[in-house]
This record gives C-alpha cells, sequence and structure tokens, in this order.
C-alpha cells in the first residue's frame, strides 16, 4: 500500500448527490450459477428503474473482465481479486448516488461478505439468483456448460469449482419458478417495501 496517498474529500457529497437524484444510492449484488439468470434479471431491474427515474448502471462478469479485469482467470485466488474489485467499483457508484446492479457468479461467502462491508449496512442488498444446476445446463445461452462437461473449460463453477451459496441473502429470487418479469418485479417490491424507491415514483 502506498502510504503517501491519502483520501481526497470530494467538494460533493454523497448526500448531495442523493439529493438532487431524489433518491437512495445503493449495491444491488446478484450472485448465482452461470446461466441462472444473474444478467438477464439485473438488466430487467435496471430498465424498470430507469423508467422511474432512477440513474442506475449494470457491472456485468462477460463485460467487466473484457476490461477492467482481463487480466484475470477463475482460479480461485482470480476470482476473489475480480470480485474485490468489483466491490471498490460499486462503492464509487455508491459515492456517485446511483443504484449499482452487479452481475457475477461471486461463489464464494467470503468475498461477497467482504464486498458488504465496504459500504454501510443501508447501501448492500444481495440477491441470490436461484435456480438447480440442470436448469442452469439445460439453459446453457453460451455452450460453457458442454464445454465444462467435456474436460474444455477447467474449473468452471458448479462443474468443477465450487458455489456457496449465500445463507442470509436479502432477497431470494427462484428463476427456474418465475418468469423474468415476476423476478424483476420481485426485486422492484423489495425496494419499494424497504423505501429505496419512495412510495410516489
Ligand atoms: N471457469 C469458469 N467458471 C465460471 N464462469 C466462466 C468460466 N469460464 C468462463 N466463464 C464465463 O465467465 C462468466 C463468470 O464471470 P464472473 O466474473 O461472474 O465470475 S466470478 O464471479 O469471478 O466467479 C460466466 O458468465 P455468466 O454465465 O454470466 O455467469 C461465464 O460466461
Ligand atoms: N426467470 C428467469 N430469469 C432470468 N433468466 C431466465 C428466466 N427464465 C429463463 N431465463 C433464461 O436463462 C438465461 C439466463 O442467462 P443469463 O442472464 O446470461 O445468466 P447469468 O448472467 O446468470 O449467467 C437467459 O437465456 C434467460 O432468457
Amino acid at each position: 500500500m502506498n502510504t503517501n496517498v491519502v483520501w481526497h474529500q470530494t467538494a460533493v457529497t454523497k448526500e448531495e448527490r442523493r439529493q438532487r437524484n431524489g433518491h437512495h444510492s445503493c449495491v444491488l449484488w446478484f450472485t448465482g450459477l452461470s446461466g441462472s439468470g444473474k444478467s438477464t434479471v439485473a438488466n430487467a431491474v435496471s430498465k424498470k428503474l430507469f423508467d422511474l427515474g432512477i440513474q442506475n448502471y449494470v457491472l456485468d462478469g462477460d463485460n467487466v473482465r473484457h476490461g477492467l479485469n482481463k487480466d484475470l482467470g477463475f482460479s480461485a485466488e482470480d476470482r476473489t481479486e475480480n470480485i474485490r474489485r468489483i466491490g471498490e467499483v460499486a462503492k464509487l457508484f455508491v459515492d456517485s448516488g446511483q443504484f449499482v446492479l452487479t452481475a457475477f457468479i461471486s461463489p464464494f461467502a467470503q468475498d461477497r461478505a467482504l464486498v458488504r462491508g465496504l459500504v454501510e449496512s443501508d447501501e448492500f442488498i444481495e440477491i441470490y439468483v436461484k435456480c438447480p444446476l440442470e436448469e442452469c445446463e439445460k439453459r446453457d445461452p453460451k455452450g460453457l456448460y458442454q464445454k465444462a462437461r467435456n474436460g474444455e473449460i477447467r474449473n468452471f463453477t458448479g462443474i468443477d469449482s465450487p458455489y456457496e451459496a449465500p445463507e442470509a441473502p436479502e432477497l431470494i429470487i427462484d428463476t427456474h419458478l418465475h418468469s423474468i418479469h415476476q423476478c424483476a418485479d420481485q426485486v422492484i417490491a423489495y425496494l419499494r417495501d424497504r423505501h429505496f424507491i419512495k412510495e410516489d415514483l
């Protein structure tokens, strides 16, 4: 760590940004197996928030791994570093007064706990995108499970790399039981219940 670097207080505060935006800011942390529906539901929620006038942005596993984290692979160490960096980016989004929706497998409970600890307790909502492995394999939107089963990809989550399901997430959405629209509405209902979305919106 560089001890000559000091945190610079910004001229505009998080509270002032929230007031200008007319809403709170927080992390919606989607976690689940590949193909469980993280990206699909996060984007559906993003659109609904956008239509309500809520500033938000989706950070997606595939996209971030093309840029910021293109030096990282899928070993346990690299996944941990992947999530740590995303957590820091998510924190900046919260500071900017926006909702940030993250769609990463984030298979390790300890890594998710680390991110939770980066922000305030009312700024982190862990959403377990629950879907049985068999269903994810059936969907196999990118054909990666097939490759993992054929031994063409190693350390694939759910096949030969572990996924630690959240023990106490704020929300669980069962994407094999409900439609995309229903799952997105479940997230929006949670946000309304907890006043992350104001009553008049
Ligand atoms: N070995 C292995 N295991 C899991 N996933 C793999 C692997 N190799 C490539 N992919 C593709 O990368 C996406 C997962 O990236 P993440 O950054 O979300 O993973 S992690 O949180 O660091 O575990 C994941 O995307 P999603 O399907 O959107 O989850 C896969 O498309
Ligand atoms: N209820 C649902 N929620 C989310 N995705 C669903 C649902 N039902 C079917 N799907 C399909 O499952 C796939 C999920 O893929 P994706 O969102 O990329 O998952 P992930 O980001 O978790 O890897 C998509 O093809 C999507 O259309």
